[in-house]
């Protein structure tokens, strides 16, 4: 071999475990000789040969026996390591026996040192056989892990022929379809079939893999017991280097349970939408999560998609009465489940009640996972309790409140006037033609006749007076919140004004006439039975003074009664017919003793009763509204004396009038007051209105405004009565005043040193300081005239100089005092 044929040798690596150091270099020398390029280390000892074998090696050479070491030892020390690395023993003569046993224990072969020659073809032999030795335990290795993988796979797996006889199924296969490997080899997986896929399904897997082509598909199969289960399927074509299909390997996952999960979550939604009830899940903090299709239909959702943006706590809410929807949430989240009635809120203002589970869903750590709830509409239901209850506490035929109802409504209105110091009026009403009526005309004519009698009486009444029906054609009332017992006479005013004009029944015209029977408390007793007692009574002897009369139980009360009752009757048409008259009390200056004012007081000339005190008549007026008009009529009338006066030469004079609440509260006050003036022509300074003390203290803000644009007009304004309210001057002090009249309850014990003389006195200088006029009413006497002279009062009223007197008298004394 030339020098260059040597370079393109590949070097090898030989180790030589030898002690004798001459031999191993002969050896060296021989296969140098042979031409080969190597690198080459030589060991003895155990430690040597451990420490060689870090590195790689081509082949090894060992002697058979050394001193202190053995080539046997040798050998296991490098099959621990390399099982294919060639391992030569060269030795002397050691019998056949011992080459054998050598060869067993893993060496490639055995060469005598005296015949070397039979090394050469051993060494090449060995460096070509290592290599096919290792590719094969490799592939070996290689094909253990993958039976190994294939046996321990979770997934199914078989292979079969070209022809799809089964040739191997792997364990998961046995336990996914119940069939043993015996059982099932040489067969075609046929008997897997559930009949669940067509004929075409197979054709065009056998079609997809025969042409070699990989197929894959989700197979329903049948376990060997009968049982159906899904597979998602891989079935691969295995080839051989021609490219002919030698096998097919079909891979399958077990998705049973995935399906099963699937089915059952589709079968549990179709639930959850197919009831009537709302089911819905929220997030811990309430928002919604899932919400099924009766719970959109109840909450008019129509084609929303996203619910998130609803919360529980938004959704549902309880009624006022109950706790609170977030004492709910908190009750189902410490409990683990609340259930009750709530109101769904619709969106857009609707609610409807339902019944409600709340379950609060924890997990281990007892922290909330979601909340779910189940809520049934009860519309119905409450609908039909309420008929139920409504049926239980009103009169069928009238739907009028009944007993029961009525003694309900009677212990919460006692209470009511217990702490306010209200009355209760309770009218017990008879109808005093109805049994003529029903013989007359019939029993339907009569339960019609009823039915309209209820709804008169319901139009009279306030909303929290009960009008209930008794039975038969009796009726009770009960009428709350009466701050004085002369109310009554207001509600009586208008039943007989209701029932004034006929009840038709089938073209016959019915006038319909009560006795009435009244029982008050506290007059007449505090419980309702006492109370229903003594209207009954009271209605006993009504009806015993004729027909559509009403009586009191207390007799007082009845004198006082009817005597308002005709009065304000009366006057009604007081008005019209003229019956009022104004009389005028004239106002002197202390400072001049001259006539500087009069006052215009009303009196009423009635037909029958002669004249009567307005203190008579006023609250009447009041009352009824008529003050409105009637106050008008007086404005209009002082104006008018007014003009007189001037004409008679009078033009520094004043002339006053009363405003009372009511009329100061007419919004049209100021329109009324300026037509006055403008139709009278009347100086607007001239006249004064007198207002009572109270009714500024009433409301002084809204009064303030009022007297402010009275006073813009530039009529003058006094405060009447004064000292009988609450209110101190400093306090006046905020409203427009001109003058401030004494009440003339002050002037009875008007010495120096009574309480009423410093009142007075402190009045008319604290009044001079806020730069009002004082007047000084009901002066009787001399005495009190001194006084009030003495502290200088500006002017002064009273019967000491003059009573109130009608217009013409009164010119008359103008004349005399102004001479
Ligand atoms: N004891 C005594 N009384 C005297 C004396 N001098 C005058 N009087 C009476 O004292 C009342 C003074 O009127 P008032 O305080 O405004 O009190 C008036 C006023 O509040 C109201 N009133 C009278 N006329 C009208 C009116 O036209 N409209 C309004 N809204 N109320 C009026 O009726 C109340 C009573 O009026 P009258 O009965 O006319 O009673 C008048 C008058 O006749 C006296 O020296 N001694």
């Amino acid at each position: 071999m030339s020098m260059a044929q040597k370079q393109h040798l590949p070097l090898l690596r030989f180790l030589f475990i030898e002690d004798a150091e001459d031999d191993a270099l002969l050896l060296i020398d021989y296969f140098e000789s042979q031409g080969f390029r190597f690198d080459w280390q030589r060991v003895d000892t155990e430690k040597g040969v451990i420490a060689a074998l870090q590195k790689p090696w081509d082949i090894i050479f060992s002697d058979y026996s050394m001193p202190g070491f053995s080539g046997v030892r040798a050998l296991e020390i490098v099959r621990q390591r390399d099982p294919d690395i060639p391992f030569i023993f060269i030795s002397g003569a050691i019998g056949e026996d011992v080459a054998v046993e050598a060869m067993k224990l893993g060496a490639q072969d055995y060469v005598m040192k005296g015949n070397l020659g039979r090394l050469l073809p051993a060494v090449n032999r060995e460096l070509q056989e290592t290599k096919k030795r290792r590719e094969h335990r490799q592939f070996n290795q290689l094909l253990r892990k993958l039976s190994q993988a294939v046996n321990q796979a979770a997934d199914s797996i078989f292979i079969t022929d070209p022809a799809g006889r089964i040739e191997y199924v792997n364990p998961a296969f046995e336990k996914l379809s119940g069939y043993s490997a015996e059982e099932v080899k040489g067969k075609t997986p046929a008997f897997l079939y559930s009949g669940l896929h067509d004929n075409n399904f197979y054709l065009q897997l056998w079609q997809a893999i025969s042409n070699g082509h990989t197929y894959q598909a989700t197979f329903v199969n049948r376990h060997k017991n009968g049982e159906l289960f899904y597979e998602e399927q891989i079935i691969t074509p295995l080839k051989d280097e021609q490219g002919n299909i030698t096998h097919f390997v079909s891979t399958g996952r077990d998705i049973t349970s995935r399906i099963k999960a699937e089915e059952e979550r589709t079968r549990l939604t179709a639930i959850l939408n197919a009831t009537p009830d709302l089911v819905a899940i929220f997030e811990p903090e309430g928002r919604l999560r899932y919400l099924n299709e009766s719970g959109r239909r109840l909450l008019e959702l129509g084609v929303e998609k996203d619910v998130s943006r609803y919360t529980i706590q938004e959704l549902f809410a309880t009624d006022k009465n109950q706790q609170s929807f977030a004492e709910v949430l908190a009750i189902a989240q410490q409990q683990g489940i609340w259930s009750g009635e709530t109101l769904l809120q619709i969106p857009r203002n609707k609610e409807l009640p339902v019944s409600q589970v709340v379950l609060a869903h924890k997990e281990s750590n007892d922290s909330i996972e979601y909340l779910s709830t189940i809520a049934r509409d009860i519309t119905e239901r409450k609908r039909f309790e309420a008929e139920l209850q409504h049926q239980a506490t009103h009169d069928r035929l009238t739907s009028l409140p009944n007993r029961f109802l009525l003694l309900e409504h009677f212990s919460s209105a006692l209470k009511n006037a217990q702490r306010h110091n209200y009355n209760i009026a309770v009218l017990f009403m008879d109808l005093d033609n109805f049994k003529r009526i029903n013989d007359s005309l019939g029993h339907t004519a009569g339960d019609i006749l009823l039915e309209q009698i209820a709804q008169r009486l319901q139009s009279c009444m306030r909303a929290n007076d009960t009008v209930a029906r008794h039975g038969g054609d009796e009726f009770t009332i009960v009428l709350n919140e009466l701050k004085e017992p002369e109310n009554i006479l207001d509600v009586l005013n208008k039943l007989y004004n209701a029932f004034k004009h006929p009840v038709i029944i089938h073209n016959h015209d019915v006038y319909v006439t009560f006795s009435i029977g009244i029982a008050l408390y506290p007059h007449d007793g505090d419980r309702i039975e006492d109370l229903l007692r003594h209207a009954d009574i009271a209605m006993y002897r009504a009806k015993s003074m004729g027909p559509n009369q009403y009586c009191f139980y207390a007799s007082d009360m009845n004198i006082r009664g009817h005597e308002l009752l005709a009065l304000e009757g009366d006057l009604r048409r007081a008005l019209v017919q003229n019956e009022f008259v104004l009389h005028y009390q004239p106002q002197i200056d202390l400072r001049n003793n001259r006539v500087i004012g009069t006052e215009g007081l009303i009196r009423w000339q009635h037909p029958v009763r002669g004249l009567v005190s307005p203190a008579d008549f006023i609250p009447l007026l009041e009352r009824s509204g008529m003050i409105i008009s009637v106050g008008e009529w007086v404005l209009h009338q002082a104006c008018k004396a007014h003009r007189d006066w001037r004409a008679a030469g009078f033009n520094d004079i004043r002339v006053s009038v009363n405003v009372s609440a009511t009329q100061f509260n007419d919004i049209d006050l100021l329109d009324k007051i300026r037509y006055a003036l403008r139709e009278e022509d009347m100086p607007k300074h001239a006249l004064e209105l007198e207002i009572t003390e109270n009714i500024l203290m009433r409301d002084p803000a809204g009064a303030t405004e009022v007297l402010e644009s009275i006073n813009g007009l530039g009529v003058r304004i006094a405060v009447d009565d004064f000292g009988t309210g609450y209110s101190s001057l400093a306090y006046l002090k905020r409203f427009p005043l001109d003058a401030l009249k004494i009440d003339q309850t002050f002037m009875t014990d008007l010495t120096d040193y009574s309480g009423d003389a410093a009142i007075v006195e402190a009045s008319i200088s604290l009044a001079h300081k806020l730069d009002m006029e004082v007047t000084a009413e009901g002066v009787e006497t001399n005495t009190q005239l001194e006084f009030l002279r003495t502290h200088d009062c500006d002017v002064v009223q009273g019967y000491y100089f003059c009573r109130p007197l009608p217009m013409p008298e009164l010119t008359n004394v103008l004349h005399e005092k102004t001479k």
